[in-house]
């Protein structure tokens, strides 16, 4: 016979995942469960496979109603965690901040076979700083700087070039508005900016357009390459002889991209495809 065990409860996993199939998929909703039992409530992933019910305390089964409510309400589950993973490292995360996505750790696997270590990196609109932060742990001599205009996006930035031991140095700064002084000088800038335009928010999820911030996504439809155009005219000025530009494109713009950028004078342009076949990047030479 078990002890007696005051105060806790009994959950079961077909419970947790009922309660989220009523507003996700049922992959979906079997995804989800998973992360919360194993990933955020402890439970081994053998016992979640066999289905056995989990024994939660008062506290526990509070939060469990807590997350199932934020997840009912299409928060992503990123959000709901605090944490999001890049590149095998673990990112704080929170609204305000674009969650990181798989897109981006390419751009990233891209430049650390081209970018020499001793670099002088500039990331634009570095978000949760994950590229800038990848950038400083796998290139350990590299000196890497990043901006972005968003105060919540640079105090987790920060947050997370502590936890990660990086050290990247975050400037509040607008692109769009900046001057550059002189003396200053970049071997590489690299740029995931905002890039949806405004008539693809029909496309989108609800999970990514209730939560995710605006500024971070968006641009308007009659000027989809505003941020491309001018990180490239602020390259000219900023970008040491045969320095390179490495942006992250909406696949729709790839050839745009690269014919504004040969017609400011770049060189040895490419652009890449990502896992899915889509256009994903473009690098341009000074
Ligand atoms: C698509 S998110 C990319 C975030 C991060 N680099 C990543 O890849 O996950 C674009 C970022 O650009 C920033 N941003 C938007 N407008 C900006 C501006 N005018 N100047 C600087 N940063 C800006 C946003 O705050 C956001 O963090």
């Amino acid at each position: 016979m078990q002890p007696e065990m005051p105060n806790v409860m009994t959950v079961s996993v077909s419970h947790i995942r009922h309660a989220l199939q009523e507003s996700y998929s049922v992959q979906e909703a079997a995804n989800l469960s998973r992360i919360v039992c194993c990933e955020m409530l402890g439970q081994t992933a053998v016992d979640y496979y066999l289905g056995k019910d989990m024994i939660l305390s008062p506290k526990e089964m509070q939060d469990l109603d807590t997350i199932l409510a934020r997840l009912r309400n299409f928060e992503p589950i990123q959000y709901v965690q605090g944490t999001a993973r890049f590149l095998e490292r673990s990112y704080h995360v929170a609204p305000g901040v674009l969650i990181p996505r798989p897109e981006t750790e390419e751009l990233v696997e891209v430049m650390l076979k081209e970018v020499p270590s001793g670099a002088r990196i500039l990331d634009i609109g570095t978000g949760s700083g994950c590229i800038a932060i990848s950038l400083s742990k796998m290139l350990p001599d590299a000196k890497v700087t990043a901006w972005d205009i968003s105060d919540t996006a640079l105090r987790i930035a920060r947050r997370n070039n502590e936890a990660l031991q990086a050290s990247v140095c975050f400037v509040q700064r607008d692109v769009l508005a900046y001057v550059p002084g002189s003396g200053e000088w970049y071997d590489v800038i690299v740029s995931n900016p905002p890039y949806v335009t405004e008539s693809e928010k029909q496309e989108m999820e609800r999970n990514v357009l209730d939560w995710e911030p605006f500024s971070a996504l968006f641009v308007p439809d009659n000027d989809p390459l505003l941020f491309y155009r001018r990180i490239a005219e602020l390259g000219k000025g900023m970008l040491a002889s045969g320095g390179r530009l490495y942006f992250e494109i909406n696949r729709a713009f790839g050839e745009a991209t690269a014919t504004m950028l040969r017609a400011q004078g770049y060189t040895n342009l490419r652009v890449l495809k990502d896992i899915s076949g889509n256009d994903r990047i473009v690098i341009a030479e000074r």
